[in-house]
């Protein structure tokens, strides 16, 4: 199905505000998601997967084909990092493997619940349940205090927090000084933890994050990749995050490389200097020498 005849497409459009956009779309629903319990475990152990995930925009001769039947298993309890060349597909694999975004073809799966073909009410409750998103703009209610954003998904949910993990997820990321600040009140750096703390705080299944350190100076960074690198080995979560960042990507255990639609390779126990040396290459194939024809992945 060509993208723009789809209804939801309009949450690809607001990628970044989606945080926003769903706590709309998400305070209409009123009945609770009993059945889909947060941290439910998968038969395979694989948080997520996805088999022959195609995407394409558009139609006729402007189709942008974005994902090109890709095949992933994202393991439960791992910190997976997706990196690639600017327009490799990166941003689109996470949206559709978070159900932020309709496929043109092949199957994803969030544990043992596929996800493509559920209707747009069943997967907005889906991703209120059992995702956490962190997104380069921070997308907190400027309106609401630090621990009000924090805990806005549970409100709408009607979850209660369990205070002793919010307290720890609180103090961890140092926010329980400016816990009754607003975001206009806050650095960058704290905003996103804070969005952070929000992605966290209701211990979802996944936590998707794109660019999470993209507008963060160094150390305020560090310290997010820190928690993300905490949050999977003590506390069993599982994360995917999008990022440029070689830096970045050594906190996972995992780095994916995509090029062109399709994943190339992949990385194992990931440094900045591997990740740099991958990444690289890629420069090389997107920058032939003169008259040199183009490599290809
Ligand atoms: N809504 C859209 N309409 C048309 N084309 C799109 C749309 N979203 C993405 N694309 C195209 O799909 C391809 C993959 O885009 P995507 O944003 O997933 O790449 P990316 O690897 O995340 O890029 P970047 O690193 O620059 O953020 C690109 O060619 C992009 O131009």
């Amino acid at each position: 199905m060509g993208d723009t005849e789809c209804g939801r497409d309009h949450i690809t459009l607001g990628r970044d505000e989606h945080d926003m956009t769903s706590s709309i779309e998400e305070a209409a629903l009123s009945t609770p998601a009993a059945e889909h319990a947060p941290g439910r475990p998968s038969a395979d152990g694989t948080a997520a997967r996805a088999r022959g995930l195609t995407k394409a925009y558009g139609s006729g001769e402007t189709t942008v084909l974005a994902l090109d039947s890709v095949d992933v298993d994202i393991v439960r309890g791992r910190f997976t990092a997706v990196m690639g060349p600017s327009g490799s597909g990166k941003s689109t694999l996470m949206h559709c493997l978070a159900g932020l975004d309709t496929v043109s073809a092949g199957q994803v799966w969030l544990g043992d619940t596929e996800i493509t073909g559920l209707r747009d009410r069943e997967l907005t409750r889906l991703r209120r349940d059992r995702i956490g998103f962190m997104f380069q703009s921070f997308n907190l209610i400027p309106t609401l205090n630090a621990r009000e954003n924090i805990t806005l998904p549970m409100d709408i949910a009607g979850q209660r927090p369990d205070e002793a993990w919010l307290d720890q997820v609180i103090d961890t990321l140092g926010l329980r000084d400016r816990l009754r600040h607003r975001p206009a009140q806050l650095s960058g750096g704290q905003q996103q933890r804070v969005a952070c703390a929000r992605a966290l705080a209701s211990r979802p299944e996944l936590i998707f994050a794109d660019e999470p350190t993209g507008n963060l100076d160094s150390r305020s960074g560090l310290e997010v990749l820190g928690f993300l690198r905490e949050a999977v080995d003590r506390l069993h979560q599982t994360v995917v995050m999008v990022t440029h960042d070689p830096g970045a990507a050594a906190h996972s255990d995992l780095v994916l490389f995509l090029a062109d639609g399709r994943i190339v390779d992949e990385m194992r126990r990931p440094t900045a200097e591997s990740v740099l040396e991958r990444m690289k290459r890629f420069d090389v194939i997107r920058a032939p020498a003169d008259g040199a024809a183009p490599e290809r992945e």
